[in-house]
């Protein structure tokens, strides 16, 4: 394991809680110094549990974590000092204004004076709080207390940020402004953000790398490209003018590819494709010679929800690296 390019690297972690829970059953993943790592999991998958012994809160059962270096079990003095964590409470002051909140953040990280004021300064301009600086904390709206939080969280240069389900209940613009502050979190600081998400769409388009996990332990782990590769199944959509004219089509096209009667959505007939351009190509001619009228035929690729679903499923088990 080369360190050096390392942030976070867990093996076989196991944590069972006093009442005989398992919740984390020998994951391991690795994250990246300088990346957004999201980890996915439905609910009771494991997700707290693990931010819980990463950050230290709690000691695992077996299994190791070294962040940086620095072992979570033998250490974790040491890894304190390298890491936030932002929950979702936000913790933030409102009888004191966003400077002040800033600098007494600061003063609970013991950072110098004068660096503080530095600090402070260069997070704001980053995070365009400045427009915010002379109203009152508490007028912020949701959106802005998030920010503000993470930005308060920054002030001690951590080298991790933990963010749990850093969007939840945020309307679409402040979802995309927290998108822009995680983004300039790693760029212009070069933080390793690991986050929570349910959001599949966020994981897709903000991450580095995704982990999904289910049962406490790691289903899949990659860049989005490949874990929308990995179901190797694209679909094949062919839309008609009307319902009618799909539903006409639909009991016809069982003879020429294999079809479920789920396949047809109302004007259209979307299927799960193996061998897609052949498929592709064997439809459209048959379309065509048999004179039914269709408006189009195309290949859409899964999307990082159906490698979810799939891979989440009850009483499937499919574990890959
Ligand atoms: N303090 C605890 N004591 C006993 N069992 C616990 C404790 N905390 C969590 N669990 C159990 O451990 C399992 C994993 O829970 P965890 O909260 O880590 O999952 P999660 O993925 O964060 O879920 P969610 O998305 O709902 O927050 C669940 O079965 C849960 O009931």
């Amino acid at each position: 394991m080369k360190y050096e390019t390392v942030a976070i690297h867990v093996e076989k972690l196991v944590k069972r809680y006093r009442n005989g829970v398992q919740a984390l059953d020998g994951l391991s993943l690795t994250v990246n110094k300088g990346e957004i790592f999201s980890l996915l999991g439905q609910n009771g998958a494991g997700k707290s549990t693990l931010i819980n012994v990463l950050t230290t809160y709690l000691r695992p059962t077996s299994g190791s974590v070294i962040i940086f270096g620095k072992d979570a079990c033998h250490e974790a003095t040491e890894i304190r000092t390298l890491i936030s964590w932002v929950a979702q409470r936000t913790s933030i002051d409102t009888r004191l204004s966003l400077t002040e909140n800033m600098m007494f953040q600061s003063n609970l990280y013991k950072v110098p004076k004068e660096e503080a004021k530095k600090r402070m300064e260069a997070l704001i301009f980053c995070f365009g709080l400045e427009q915010y600086l002379k109203y009152p904390v508490s007028s912020y709206s949701g959106g802005i207390k998030r920010r503000l939080d993470i930005a308060l969280y920054m002030m001690s240069n951590p080298k991790v940020l933990f963010l749990d389900e850093p969007t939840i209940g945020m309307d679409v613009q402040s979802r995309m402004a927290m998108w822009d502050m995680i983004r300039k979190i790693r760029e212009d600081f070069g933080t390793t953000v690991f986050l929570t998400t349910h959001y599949l769409e966020e994981a897709d388009r903000l991450s580095d790398t995704i982990c999904i996990i289910k049962n406490g332990k790691e289903v899949i782990q990659g860049i989005p490209h490949d874990l929308r590769e990995y179901l190797q199944q694209n679909k094949l959509k062919i839309s008609f003018g009307s319902k009618e004219e799909a539903k006409s089509c639909f009991g016809r096209l069982k003879n020429v590819i294999s079809l479920k009667e789920a396949d047809l959505y109302n004007d259209k007939i979307i299927t799960d494709s193996k061998n897609s351009y052949a498929d592709l190509e064997r439809v459209n001619r048959w379309l065509l010679d048999n004179g039914i009228s269709f408006l189009g035929i195309e290949m859409i690729q899964p999307t990082l929800e159906d490698v979810f679903i799939r891979l989440t499923r009850e009483n499937e088990r499919e574990v890959c690296q």
